[in-house]
């Protein structure tokens, strides 16, 4: 039995640059990884996918999967056959910013590779994640980095490994085309320099705004967290409606789930560390 952890993804700060010929977005992003995630385990025998966990139900519905997608990648990509029986245990809320189903399809490719030697740098294994969406080569690397383009040029950086982080999300999935769709497509300028949190603080998240302009409840949980004591970022994920902080202790993060949970309980919350 091989077990992979999927982790979640956040972006530190997401800037839009262009809107492409191709329909997609030039992007420059900072991202970052936590410690918690979806679980994916990988089984010998016939090919099979079973869902459980919290969010294991909602996606049930839905006949295709990004684990069987990247599953079928795989095979072609290096003419095996389709096997292997896959359980994903699935923890995160879907369509929320965080990259799950990213972070799931990384993970099947990941397992695939070690039951079949093959090495995790090898460029066919890259090609697979790129086809599968704009997160899925960051999710595979897993680390924190720059990424450019649609998100799949990559330069690692160096993290902020063990910072608490509070992850919030007020209950609403948001579609990241339609996202991208409403931005103003004014460019507002690069990412700077600096370490990664300065980068991060001079940084934006640029579908913020028609993000919330799709689901107005983002303002609210960006300002939950904004009213916690002791933060040193908060900011929007992705394409949303997820939203984080980044604390200065571990008592600090407890301290701001037990506040947001006790006035909104049925937001979901996730209280985590980057990795
Ligand atoms: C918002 C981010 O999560 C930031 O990390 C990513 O850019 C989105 O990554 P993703 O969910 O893997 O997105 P994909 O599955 O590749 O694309 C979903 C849809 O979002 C839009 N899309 C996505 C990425 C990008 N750079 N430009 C876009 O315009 C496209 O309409 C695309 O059809
Ligand atoms: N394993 C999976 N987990 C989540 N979503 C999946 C999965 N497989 C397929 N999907 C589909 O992919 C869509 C996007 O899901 P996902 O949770 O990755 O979005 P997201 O968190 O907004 O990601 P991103 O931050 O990369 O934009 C879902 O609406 C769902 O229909």
């Amino acid at each position: 039995m091989i077990v992979e952890t999927a982790p979640a993804k956040i972006n530190l700060a997401l800037h839009v640059r262009a809107r492409r010929d191709d329909g997609y977005h030039e992007i420059e992003t900072l991202f970052a990884f936590l410690s918690d995630g979806d679980v994916l385990r990988l089984a010998p025998g016939p090919a099979s996918f079973a869902l459980e966990g919290p969010f294991g139900v909602i996606l049930s519905a839905e006949g295709d999967n990004l684990v069987t997608r990247a599953a079928a990648a795989f095979a072609r990509a290096f003419d095996l056959p389709s096997e292997g029986a896959f359980t994903l245990d699935k923890r995160l809320p879907v369509a929320s910013g965080i990259g799950g189903g990213s972070a799931d399809a990384a993970a099947a490719l990941r397992a695939l590779a070690r039951r079949n030697g093959i090495a995790i740098d090898d460029p066919r294994l890259f090609a697979c994640a790129d086809a599968l969406g704009s997160d899925v080569p960051a999710c595979l690397y897993g680390r924190s980095a720059l990424g450019r383009g649609r998100g799949e040029r990559l330069e690692p950086l160096d993290g902020l490994a063990g910072v608490p982080v509070l992850l919030v999300n007020p209950g609403v999935a948001v579609s990241t085309g339609a996202v991208f769709s409403a931005w103003d497509r004014v460019d507002r300028g690069p990412i700077g320099d600096g370490d990664l949190l300065e980068r991060a603080l001079l940084g934006r998240n640029d579908l913020e705004a028609p993000a919330r302009s799709i689901a107005p409840v983002i303002g609210e949980a960006l300002a939950m967290l904004e009213g916690t004591a002791n933060t040193r970022l908060v900011r929007m994920s992705g394409s949303g409606a997820t939203c984080f902080a980044l604390y200065e202790s571990e008592a600090d993060r407890a301290a701001a789930a037990a506040a947001i949970g006790a006035a909104r309980p049925e937001w979901w919350r996730l209280e985590s560390t980057l990795a």
